[in-house]
């Protein structure tokens, strides 16, 4: 996706961009325009985005065009997400976002440095390509996947890293959700520093 990183984030591949309410985590329920950058560097097996795996797939888009249609409806948060938005410089995008007054929130895996102005970083991380440090000690909410039991040591090892201020989420992976819901339940019971998130957007049928 070379050409200097796309002229150091004045372009973008950009896979899609809706006007949605956020589906998961600590701001689930809040209206927002969301962002989708193609191309990522994790490949988990599970991936609800995988479409969004080849950035050749994309062409680049100005960054300007992108700003000027999430002004055009009445949002006042942005997520940028992929993907992995964080293969990305986001200081020209972010930039020009927070001349328009909007709230930036980022979906990361944390494989990445982040950049730009971000307001609230998700961080996901996955087992099979783990998080920078400085992503960890940034983030505001940790959003572990769980599949299976065994994703429990992975949330608990992750939780270690983060600061002190961060938030703690668990969220099933959706394609087992019945199946393991129910121990996700029974762990943040017992270990109540742990919220859960559910992707309520794939309830309410919305993108
Ligand atoms: C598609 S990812 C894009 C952002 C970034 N690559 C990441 O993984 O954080 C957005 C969010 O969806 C979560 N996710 C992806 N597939 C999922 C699935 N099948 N079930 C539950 N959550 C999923 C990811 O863990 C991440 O929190
Ligand atoms: N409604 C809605 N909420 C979301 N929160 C994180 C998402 C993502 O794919 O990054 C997502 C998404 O795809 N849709
Ligand atoms: S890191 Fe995110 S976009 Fe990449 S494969 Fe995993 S869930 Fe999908
Ligand atoms: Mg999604």
């Amino acid at each position: 996706m070379s050409k200097d990183i796309l002229r150091q984030g004045a372009l973008l591949p950009l896979v899609e961009d809706f006007y949605t309410i956020q589906g998961e985590g600590f701001h689930t329920g809040k209206p927002a325009y969301f962002i989708r950058l193609g191309g990522c560097d994790v490949g988990c097996g599970w991936c609800d985005a995988k479409f969004t795996w080849n950035p050749r797939k994309f062409p680049p888009v100005a960054v300007e065009e992108i700003v000027r249609r999430a002004v055009a409806c009445q949002a006042k948060a942005i997520v940028i997400t992929g993907g992995e938005p964080t293969l990305y410089p986001l200081g020209k995008l972010t930039e020009e976002l927070k001349k328009e007054d909007f709230e930036i929130f980022i979906e990361t895996s944390g494989t990445n440095p982040l950049t730009g102005t971000i307001d609230w970083v998700c961080l996901s991380p996955k087992p099979q390509q783990p998080p920078l440090q400085e992503v960890l000690l940034r983030a505001d909410e940790l959003k572990i996947i769980v599949e299976s039991q065994s994703d429990l040591e992975w949330a608990e090892e992750n939780s270690k890293k983060v600061s002190d201020r961060c938030l703690l989420f668990l969220q099933p992976e959706w394609s087992v959700f019945r199946e393991i819901t129910p121990a996700i339940v029974e762990y943040a019971k017992q270990n109540p520093r742990w919220n859960v998130s559910v992707q309520t957007h794939k309830f309410m049928k919305i993108p």
